[in-house]
């Protein structure tokens, strides 16, 4: 029986940095092949397409959480990939920042044809330095990232302060004392810090979770939080920019999370733009394809958001 291929989990609350550690595995020189599946949460796949795709192959999972509904889909792909062995030499699944991590660690346990062809090398949690205090308070799976994690990168350590650093550490370490912590900025971590760790520890997992192994999973997405997308044509950047940096900065409490691919007339390359509450991010990115349809797509997710008020802003930008 050939080696079980490995699979590394990335996780992290919205907007942490898994993308980003994710385009620097993929862009780093290191002879290894890998297949990725991305899962993201809102209708509009746009992580998929902020992934650098070089020669690695990238399964979308969109329409839901990959810890509830699209938990089949997951094994499915993975079952697809056991076909095609020896085109890559391990798996990385990207989840969304609101995804539990045991019921996607578990499929790898529970599930008899996956677990005979795949191992789970490591689940590796990327922290937000600056909000992770936050989120413990009131997001439940932000706490499951950290209890579940073999290795944390504890990121964006520039946001932060020397003391605000220390806090944050504590925070993490008493709710799982055995992970390695890295503090990263832009996830600047060496890629064997993450990868191939061979650090899935079953046994630690089974005490903080002693149903682990049992199937049924109830989990419960926080209620409050909504997701929604839209799309347009062109946008105006004379009206879009001050639209995002003016909606972000009055709604910024409220919004755990945006991002959204633009187009601008006569501008060869997309509008690429990130937001992390009142942090906002926007450059030019690379050329539209020819075979691609210029359109803007953007995606909101937070607590109390005015749908209508938000969709009708961006649809006023339209160029
Ligand atoms: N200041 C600062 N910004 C960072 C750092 N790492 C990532 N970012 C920015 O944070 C934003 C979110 O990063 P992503 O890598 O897309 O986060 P993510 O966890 O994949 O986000 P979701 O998939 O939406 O949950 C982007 O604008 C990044 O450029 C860091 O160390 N410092």
């Amino acid at each position: 029986m050939p080696d079980k291929i490995p699979v590394t989990v990335l996780t992290g609350y919205l907007g942490a940095g898994k993308t980003t550690l994710l385009n620097r595995i993929l862009t780093e020189q290191h002879g290894r092949r890998y297949a990725v599946i991305v899962n993201e949460f809102g209708e509009i796949g746009i992580d998929n397409d902020l992934v650098v795709g070089a020669d690695e192959e990238v399964f979308e999972m969109n329409n839901g959480c990959i810890c509830c509904t699209v938990r089949g889909d997951l094994i499915r792909i993975i079952e697809g990939l056991m076909k095609r062995r020896g085109k890559f030499d391990a798996i990385i699944v990207e989840t969304t920042g609101l995804a539990d991590p045991a019921p996607v660690a578990q499929t790898f346990f529970v599930d008899e044809d996956v677990a005979q062809r795949a191992r789970l090398d490591a689940v590796v949690t990327v922290a937000d330095a600056k909000w992770l205090s936050e989120r413990l308070k009131d997001a439940p799976e932000a706490k499951n990232q950290i209890a579940f994690a073999d290795v944390i990168l504890l990121n964006k350590t520039d946001l932060v302060d020397a003391a605000g650093l220390e806090k944050v550490e504590a925070q993490i370490r008493a709710i799982n004392p055995s992970a390695t912590i890295h503090r990263t900025v832009n996830c600047n971590v060496p890629i064997g810090e993450v990868l191939d760790r061979k650090a899935f520890d079953l046994d630690r997992i089974m005490e903080v979770e002693p149903e682990f192994l049992e199937e049924g999973h109830h989990h419960h997405h926080d209620e409050e939080i909504d997701s929604f997308s839209f799309r347009a044509g062109e946008v105006n950047p004379d009206k879009f920019m001050p639209w995002i940096s003016d909606l972000t900065q009055r709604e910024g409490p409220n919004i755990l999370r945006c991002k959204g691919i633009v187009a601008f007339p006569q501008e060869p390359r997309r509008f690429v733009f990130q937001g992390v509450h009142m942090i906002l991010d926007g450059d030019l990115s690379r050329e539209w394809r020819p075979d691609e349809k210029r359109e803007s797509r953007v995606v909101f997710i937070g607590r109390d958001l005015n749908e209508k008020a938000i969709r009708e802003g961006f649809l006023a930008c339209a160029a």
